[in-house]
């Protein structure tokens, strides 16, 4: 095998696939058992109301500590979380965070099961780091705080294109341009992942129990606008240089949302995009500035900003066929 551009090992990998639930100790025990270092990125990304809160607790809070356990059981002694710029922001206050980084002060208040969850599991990862796993060494964890991950099979963003094809190629602007929404793409979260998987083990003193934002060149834009720069040139167009609805009507209907949702659930599950918390995510600004990924284990973009749009328009394109 040989050397790649980043001093990776470039060639076939085998990867050899174990299928099991976290919530279940005893298929996470068997996964992580003669593992080195695990990376713990599944959860259940849920803010649209589709399972209830005991599942989402079930699945990111309880799934967390059953890995956390099997490493300790296993004597695995690296484990890194993939955790959420949510465990941060936007608060329940509306509070913006402009270009914050892991230093920066805010009052971090949740109400949703979502975010509640993931800083929970993030607060477990954190304070497993130094228990002793079976062996005697201590186990070195850290967590990665992704802000919103665009790229391939990133489905709200297809449902947004599929939504602006039926409206007649145009999609309507919702949320003011000037709130800035932070966003990664999904090969640079991969890649971060990589980096501290393959650096904990010699930094164990400078990296464990820390916290690092995901980020890359990915410019600060609103939520709408940034999509827009993969759906524009899929013959999408955003309408409207203020946004169409007065937002007392966008809570009035979120609210209206949660209300149906509610009433209906004993029937079906209503869960639309829309509801008072993703239209309090969508509506306050939350952006990252920082370069701690670099200072503590060399993190730089694998894909630029023109590679990355290049390759979610490419996604976006190629999803046209099934979507017609
Ligand atoms: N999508 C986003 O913008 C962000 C996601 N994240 C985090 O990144 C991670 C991956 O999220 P996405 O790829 O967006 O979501 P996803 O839903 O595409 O992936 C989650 C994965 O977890 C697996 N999973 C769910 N419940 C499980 C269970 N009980 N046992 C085993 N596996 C289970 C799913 O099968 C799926 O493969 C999650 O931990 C999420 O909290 C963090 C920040 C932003
Ligand atoms: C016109 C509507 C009001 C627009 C709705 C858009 C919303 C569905 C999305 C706006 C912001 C998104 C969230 C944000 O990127 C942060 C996230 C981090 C995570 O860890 C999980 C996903 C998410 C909560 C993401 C979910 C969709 C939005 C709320």
């Amino acid at each position: 095998m040989e050397r790649g551009e980043n001093g990776g090992l470039k060639g076939p990998v085998q990867v050899t696939a174990i299928q099991g639930d976290v919530t279940q100790a005893h298929e996470v025990a068997a996964a992580v058992t003669g593992a080195h270092v695990v990376i713990h990125t599944a959860g259940l990304v849920d803010v649209f109301g589709r399972a209830s809160p005991k599942t989402i607790y079930e699945v990111n809070v309880q799934g967390t500590q059953n890995v956390i356990e099997a490493c300790v059981q296993a004597g695995t002694r690296l484990l890194v979380y993939t955790s959420s710029m949510e465990v941060v922001g936007p608060n329940t206050k509306g509070h913006p965070f402009y270009r914050g980084n892991e230093d920066t002060p805010y009052e971090a208040v949740h109400k949703h099961p979502y975010p509640c969850s993931k800083a929970l599991a993030e607060r477990l990862v954190l304070e497993a780091n130094g228990k002793k796993v079976r062996g005697g060494l201590p186990l070195v964890t850290c967590a990665l705080r992704p802000t919103g991950i665009y790229g391939e099979g990133h489905q709200i963003m297809r449902d947004f294109y599929r939504q602006g094809l039926r409206l007649g190629g145009r999609l309507f602007r919702a949320i003011p341009a000037s709130v800035e929404h932070g966003r990664v793409y999904v090969g640079n979260v991969a890649w971060m992942h990589v980096l501290v998987a393959r650096e904990l083990e010699q930094r164990a003193a400078l990296m464990g129990g820390q916290v690092y934002f995901c980020y890359d060149r990915s410019p600060y834009k609103s939520y709408e606008d940034f999509n827009m720069e993969f759906l524009g040139p899929c013959g999408l167009r955003l309408v409207g240089a203020r946004p169409l609805l007065p937002y007392w009507l966008l809570v009035l209907l979120a609210t209206l949302n949660a209300l149906l949702q509610w009433l209906l659930r004993p029937l079906l599950v209503y869960a639309p995009l829309l509801n008072p918390y993703t239209l309090a995510v969508a509506n306050t600004t939350f952006t990252v500035s920082t370069d701690k990924a670099q200072r503590h284990f060399g993190y730089e973009p694998l894909f630029s900003w023109e590679d990355s749009r290049t390759r979610t328009i490419l996604w976006v394109q190629a999803s046209e066929g099934s979507a017609r």
